[in-house]
């Protein structure tokens, strides 16, 4: 469903110059499987994702999604994904029901087909006890349920959520992991990018492990703990950054020094 190969992103910067920010990655992923970009904080997970959702285009490689390439087939690309991050706005003066309702007619849904799909929707993601409030009284959950619908509203078979669970209560985010889980049951293909090692170990049926621009291994779960003959995933997640690191010259205590110890979180 969607095949990343050898992508770069390259980024024109101020006071670094030409940074790489993804470097060579590639990856595939399939119709009902969660798939997970894990890694700390400035890896090239968000980049990877907005060139996926084609907000970005690649410097290099070839990206396809259900088929449609990324920068050739744009249109068909959005038409088939739907995007979840944890900061998407929601209006304060309109209700849960008119902003599903509004990003339905954007993607130019016929009315009968729409409040079809918005009622099963609803249903399915239990928001029907909160229809009529609007954005400004909404709780965070409430808010972040409104965000999957959004992006939910065209039945894309691709969902993507990029750091999703940033900002959540647990008892919220544990919902959001039931709902994508179900999704996955109905056959939709996931991409769930986070830098919370216990969200992926509990969710994905393959993991990426992501740094500094590059994918350092990938596999489900079981298979990274047999290749790498470690059980406890923290400790392997930091073997391969501390490799990694060895590899390229710097010393494994950069991790914490350049404050990516919240890896941890
Ligand atoms: N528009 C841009 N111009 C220059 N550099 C950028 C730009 N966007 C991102 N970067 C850099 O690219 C690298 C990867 O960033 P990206 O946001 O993709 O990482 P990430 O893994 O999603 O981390 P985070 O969770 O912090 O967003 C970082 O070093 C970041 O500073």
């Amino acid at each position: 469903m969607i095949h990343v190969q050898h992508l770069t992103k390259r980024y024109e910067d101020l006071q670094r110059g030409r940074f790489t920010a993804v470097d060579g990655v590639s990856f595939t992923a399939r119709q009902g499987e969660i798939f997970g970009l894990l890694g700390p904080n400035g890896a090239g997970k968000t980049t990877v994702l907005r060139i996926l959702s084609t907000v970005l285009e690649p410097s290099e490689g070839i990206v396809t999604v259900a088929g449609y390439d990324v920068v050739r087939d744009s249109a068909e690309v959005r038409r088939n994904i739907g995007f979840v991050s944890n900061n998407t706005a929601i209006y304060d003066r309109m209700t849960a029901w008119e902003m599903v309702e509004y990003f339905g007619r954007l993607h130019g849904m016929h009315r009968d087909e729409l409040l079809m799909r918005m009622e099963r929707l609803f249903e399915q993601l239990r928001m029907n006890d909160f229809r009529d409030v609007p954005g400004g009284k909404m709780s965070t959950g409430m808010k972040q349920k409104v965000s999957i619908a959004r992006a939910m509203i065209h039945d894309p078979p691709v969902l993507i959520f990029d750091e999703a669970t940033l900002g959540l209560d647990v008892l919220v985010a544990r919902n959001l992991l039931g709902v994508i889980r179900s999704l996955r049951d109905a056959g939709k293909c996931l991409i769930f990018s986070t830098h919370i090692m216990s969200e992926v170990e509990r969710l994905c049926d393959k993991i990426a492990i992501m740094y500094r621009g590059k994918i350092l291994d990938t596999g489900s779960l079981e298979e990274l703990r047999q290749r790498h003959r470690e059980d406890d995933f923290e400790e392997l997640f930091f073997g391969l950054l501390s490799q990694h690191e060895r590899e390229h010259g710097r010393p494994s205590e950069a991790l914490v020094d350049r404050g990516e110890g919240d890896v941890l979180a």
